[in-house]
């Protein structure tokens, strides 16, 4: 069946989605700031409505829609990896609070959107209080090139793709800096115990993390050159400036502010997020990549689990 959708936001990932969806048969509007068309005439009879800005533009974005007359049974997708900085919410609590009687769904998963462009086969999940919403939303990306997945963690799925950004960077500087496979294996495995940390304490349950938006997306991230986040990291580690890392930077590295927002809540709540606050130091330049590896590995020794 036909869905009306509507993308806002006409970056790599938004430009990605609408393709995928346009594929399936769906009748797709991409909308960016700089469409010719109001928001108010591609959100005219959308039966979805995909957020794919970066986190900077949710809430703007989010202001302009509800000025508009939205439908209770128009479904809302997010996509966007982040947490906003003045409130601290994730992009889907902003548009659930913006519309609390609508369902909305958590888009992420481990989907470098250069890959899924050129064809290679990916997988990503859904996750919604509301399970017919991601049902539906399910059936209008999945392919045989898009395999979706459902859940109902909608927290997790996002947490997941949001905080795998901080530990990008951190995995960058390890290839940046040169330190090995047995370093980078650690690295990607204390950081999910710090995602899980981190995501339990704020509700979310500790399977979503081992799967496709968790353990997956923190794979693809760490591993992957063609991550923004994974280059801010790689850049820092081999002399450069964030300043001309950023500048350079094809699109946006979400990570950047993430690790800033997380460590202050982090610290607020007395959660232990030792590889954050060396990301964070790092990128405030308040420590070199070396001096950050150094005070992790001279942490007080203690038993292996996620708990602090
Ligand atoms: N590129 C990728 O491979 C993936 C990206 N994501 C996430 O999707 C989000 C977007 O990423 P990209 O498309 O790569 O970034 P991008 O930098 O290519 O595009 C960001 C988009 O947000 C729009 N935007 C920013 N502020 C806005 C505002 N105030 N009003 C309206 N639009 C605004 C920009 O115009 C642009 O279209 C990020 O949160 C990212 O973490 C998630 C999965 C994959
Ligand atoms: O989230 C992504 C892949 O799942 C994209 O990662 P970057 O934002 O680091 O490029």
């Amino acid at each position: 069946m036909e869905t009306k959708i509507t993308v806002i936001g006409a970056g790599a990932w938004g430009s990605t989605l609408a393709f995928l969806a346009e594929a399936n048969g769906h009748q797709v509007r991409l909308w960016s700031r700089q469409s010719s068309s109001t928001l108010a005439d591609v959100l005219a009879d959308a039966e979805i409505v995909v957020s794919a800005v970066s986190m900077k533009g949710v809430r703007p974005v989010v202001e302009q829609v509800k000025s508009l007359e939205i439908g209770k049974q128009v479904i809302f997708v997010t996509a966007t990896k982040g947490l906003d900085a003045s409130t601290t919410c994730t992009p889907s609590q902003i548009w659930q609070a913006a519309f609390p009687a609508n369902s909305v769904v958590v888009l992420a998963g481990p989907n470098l959107s250069k890959e899924i462009q050129a064809g290679l086969p990916a997988a990503t999940v859904v996750g919604s209080h509301d399970l017919e919403a991601a049902k539906l939303v399910q059936t209008v990306f999945n392919s045989g090139r898009f395999r979706v997945y459902t859940n109902d963690d909608p927290l997790g799925v996002e947490l997941g793709g949001t905080l795998k950004n901080v530990m990008a960077i951190a995995a960058g500087a390890c290839d940046g800096l040169q330190l090995g496979t047995n370093a980078k294996a650690a690295l990607v495995t204390r950081g999910l115990a710090e995602i899980i940390r981190i995501g339990n304490h704020w509700g979310a349950k500790t399977d979503t993390f081992y799967g496709l938006s968790g353990l997956g997306d923190l794979l693809a991230t760490c591993n992957s050159p063609l991550s923004r986040n994974y280059q801010v990291g790689y850049g820092l580690a081999i002399g450069k400036s964030l300043t001309e890392i950023l500048t350079n930077l094809e699109g946006t590295a979400e990570g950047v502010n993430t690790s800033q927002v997380l460590v202050h809540l982090a610290n607020q709540q007395g959660i232990s997020v030792p590889i954050s606050s060396e990301v964070d130091r790092l990128l405030q330049g308040n420590v070199t990549p070396q001096a950050a590896v150094n005070s992790l590995m001279l942490r007080d020794v203690k038993p292996e689990t996620h708990l602090p």
